[in-house]
């Protein structure tokens, strides 16, 4: 299994944002995070991530137990993540930006750095291969000069999954990818997902509030619901659940 989520709970105080979710992703697989706002989506990224510690629960990544390890330490064994709001370092240009999470993988230490030895050269030359081929292969060579900001929205959220990719990992977690996104951009933005997954060989968990995204991107779609997963399926069976149906209708009501 990739990665195991065991009975995991999260309580801000008296509030159980997070109620004791189980859910395995398995190699290749594409899964979508969907429910009303305040469900606990962001705040159960936050918990694979690393960001929040579980009150109770274990998360295993490859076998392997990172329950409340540091975000870093996480990125290292193979998970990374887009956020909701764009957070690229603005003003570094497109290709610092791949640079810096390749960083994550190089084996120099802070002496090569420091008195700057062989190895840190030949480990700075390949970050910087590595890091202009996964920009050619999206498309951002000719632009791996400007500044991130420089970008027009789209390629910018396009930047974020490329950073992310950066770092090698075995499943990548995007949050609301296609947020702020115009109709075009949300069609090529499907496609980049999907050969993503395919190309890098890797899983994939998004959050998104676009339906049709989802549905008709994900094999599985897992539904939030104050903290539980209600659901669990092909988006043509969580079309139709009851449960789901009644959680959305709830939102309805109250906006
Ligand atoms: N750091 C925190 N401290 C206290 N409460 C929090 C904290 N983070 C989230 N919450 C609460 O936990 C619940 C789940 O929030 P979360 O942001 O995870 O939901 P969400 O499904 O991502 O919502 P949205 O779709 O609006 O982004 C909400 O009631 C929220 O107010």
């Amino acid at each position: 299994m990739l990665l195991e989520v065991h009975e995991v709970t999260k309580q801000f105080g008296g509030l159980t944002a997070v109620d004791t979710i189980n859910l395995n992703i398995k190699k290749d697989e594409l899964i979508g995070l969907i429910g009303p706002n305040g469900a606990g989506k962001t705040t159960f990224f936050n918990l694979l991530t690393g960001v929040y510690e579980p009150t109770s629960g274990y998360i295993k990544l490859l076998g392997e137990d990172i329950t409340g390890q540091k975000p870093y330490r996480i990125t290292e064994k193979g998970m990374a993540r887009t956020f909701q709001n764009i957070r690229l370092f603005k003003d570094l240009s497109v290709l610092d930006n791949v640079r810096v999470a390749k960083i994550f993988n190089t084996d120099y230490g802070i002496f090569d750095s420091i008195f700057r030895t062989k190895k840190f050269y030949k480990e700075e030359i390949r970050v910087r291969k590595e890091a202009e081929e996964l920009l050619d292969r999206f498309g951002l060579l000719k632009k791996m000069d400007l500044p991130a900001h420089s970008l027009p929205y789209g390629e910018q959220r396009k930047l974020e999954i490329v950073r992310a990719l950066a770092t090698n990992p075995k499943l990548l977690l995007l949050d609301e990818p296609a947020a702020g996104m115009n109709p075009q951009e949300t069609t090529e933005l499907m496609d980049l997902i999907k050969k993503v997954k395919n190309d890098f060989d890797i899983s994939i968990l998004l959050i998104e509030h676009d339906m049709k995204f989802v549905m008709s991107l994900c094999e599985r779609i897992a539904v939030l619901d104050y903290g539980k997963i209600i659901a669990l399926d092909t988006p043509e069976k969580i079309k139709n659940n009851k449960k789901v149906i009644e959680a959305y209708l709830g939102e309805v009501e109250e906006d």
